[in-house]
């Protein structure tokens, strides 16, 4: 790498050296403020360590290609006992010459040796998965000293963070990056993402290819050195801290096109944990960020909002739109959803039930799109990341789509009505809510499942006309995929037109509802893109 851009990424993510560095030494208080300031800055720091001699590296990075190059039905049969698991190579993913496998710590503590035992096929190559559990203990070593320094370094207590280790399992995620004549173009073999879990120890060997993102957009290639690792801060972290902590955005792209291993450990809640902002990082200076956030539950949630061509795992609002604070309070722009679910929650309001049956009787029923599974596997083939962790294809809504016509009114000149309201977030996931309680959270796959694309520039027009002049009382009639169109689109709108954006507080009252059935055939979400492109 040439000095000059060393120069960049030094500038953004700190590295730091951990070779014997003990607790309590002046280099421990050192390299705490130097892992704390890259950590708030960027969410990773690049960690010079001695964890992973030359030998065991060696090791690790050899049995690699052996393992990937056994038979699929061996590595399929690696989904049971405590891996979890296999990810094969999957052509219609956006990752088609990615391999993966994974192993869970399975029990408190720790031992790296639950991180191997009992896999299907290392009892035929013993010394491959000690070598694995070699590494597994090493780096669950370093994890935790640099998570220790993290939390230390921002002011949490050593109690909380004891409290902290216990509540966390270790993992081991071996990768392959094969390369194929397509990929040639971009050189992507694995788009921006967050990580969810807590922090990710990333080892590259030899072949480039992390990349991570730094706050003004740019790129920052992590050279693979040998004796220095990457470690990225993921969501729960972000929690953690109450937001001190950004989730490292980073993506694999390898330029010289080669073939390329690496080996992650990562930790993350146990499984039922429930993570919270940490007392000391919650004050006046520093609101409570996140709400408390179950990690099962938010895994289901993020991998039920990929979407096909464009995973939101990598957008921002994902964990906000989940667990964020404030939640209806947030920028909102109206649309009415119809499924059983929400419909069970409005009855009492007569009028959007008496529609509601009625468009259900013109028998219009809403199935998942096929898109966005791969139908052998029945995982999601949009999602370049870890398809396991979807353990069922979110059932489709039974409802028919009913559409709404709505009235646009700008919070501050709104009545205090306690009534439902239906908001549009960040990461394109509608909510429901009521009286600022959230009822219902809609993934974006299902919107975009149900949703039609015909918006004529007339309605558009008029919707804006609606927005920007906030007539209270007209309303229109606004179809679903002109909702999530707008959703991204109007807040850049009304910056422009009017400077109202900052940000607009606008939601639907849905007392002004008034059915309608406008409904539409399906389009694939390449086009709502494409209609959302043309139209910004
Ligand atoms: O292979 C790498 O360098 C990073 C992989 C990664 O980001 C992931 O698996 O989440
Ligand atoms: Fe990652």
């Amino acid at each position: 790498m040439a000095s000059g851009e060393r120069t960049q990424w030094s500038l953004v993510i700190n590295k730091v050296d951990l070779r014997g560095v003990k607790p309590g030494s002046q280099a421990w208080a050192e390299a705490r403020t130097t892992v704390t300031a890259s950590m708030e800055a960027v969410g990773a720091i690049l960690v010079t360590h001695d964890a992973l001699g030359a030998d065991l590296r060696q090791a690790l990075f050899d049995g690699m290609p052996e393992f990937f190059a056994l038979p699929l039905y061996v590595k399929r049969s690696l989904i049971s006992g405590y891996i979890n698991g296999y990810i094969e190579r999957s052509p219609s993913s956006n990752m088609p010459a990615y391999e993966s496998v994974r192993i869970w710590e399975t029990t408190d503590g720790g031992s790296a040796h639950n991180l191997v035992d009992d896999v299907v096929w290392p009892h035929s190559n013993p010394k491959f998965w000690d070598t694995v559990g070699t590494f597994a203990k090493n780096m669950m070593d370093l994890e935790r000293t640099v998570r220790t320094m993290i939390l230390e370094g921002l002011g949490v207590q050593q109690e909380h963070i004891n409290a902290q280790h216990k509540s966390i399992v270790h993992s081991v995620r071996q990768s392959r990056y094969g390369t194929l004549p397509e990929m040639r173009t971009t050189n992507l073999s694995m788009l921006a993402h967050r990580d969810n879990g807590m922090l990710h120890v990333v080892v590259q060997h030899q072949v480039e290819g992390l990349e991570v993102q730094t706050k003004d957009g740019s790129w920052i290639m992590v050279p693979p050195d040998p004796d220095t690792v990457a470690i990225i801060a993921g969501e729960m972290l972000t929690v953690a801290t109450n937001g001190r902590v950004p989730a490292c955005v980073h993506r694999v792209r390898t330029p010289s096109n080669r073939k390329r291993f690496s080996v992650l450990l990562s930790s993350k809640p146990k499984d039922g944990v429930t993570v919270r902002p940490l007392d000391e990082l919650v004050d006046a200076y520093h609101p409570l960020q996140y709400n408390p956030c179950n990690f099962s539950e938010y895994i289901d949630f993020r991998y039920a909002n990929s979407v096909v061509g464009r995973d939101l795992i990598s957008v921002d609002g994902t964990l906000k739109a989940f667990c964020g604070k404030n939640l209806s309070v947030d920028n909102v722009i109206g649309l009415l959803f119809k499924d059983e679910e929400i419909t069970a929650n409005l009855t009492k309001k007569k009028k959007f039930k008496a529609n509601n049956e009625s468009s259900s009787s013109k028998g219009k029923k809403v199935a998942l799109s096929s898109n966005f599974f791969d139908p052998s596997t029945r995982l999601p083939c949009n999602s370049f990341y870890n398809p396991f962790e979807t353990k069922t294809a979110p059932s489709s809504s039974s409802g028919a789509l009913s559409i709404s016509t709505s009235s646009v009114i700008p919070r501050s000149t709104s009545s205090t009505s306690d009534g439902p309201r239906v908001g549009v977030r960040g990461a394109s996931t509608l909510m429901l809510t009521r009286s600022n309680e959230v009822i219902r959270r809609i993934p974006p796959h299902e919107l975009i499942d149900k949703c039609l694309l015909q918006i004529t520039t007339h309605e558009r027009s008029l919707l804006l006309e609606e927005v920007i002049n906030r007539r209270h009382e007209l309303s229109i009639e606004m179809s679903m995929e002109m909702i999530l169109v707008l959703h991204t689109q109007v807040g850049h709108m009304l910056e422009h037109v009017t400077g109202l954006y900052d940000p607009p507080h606008y939601y639907i009252d849905l007392d002004n509802v008034h059915m309608g059935d406008s409904y539409g055939h399906w389009r694939s979400t390449l086009d709502l893109l494409k209609i959302a492109m043309d139209m910004g």
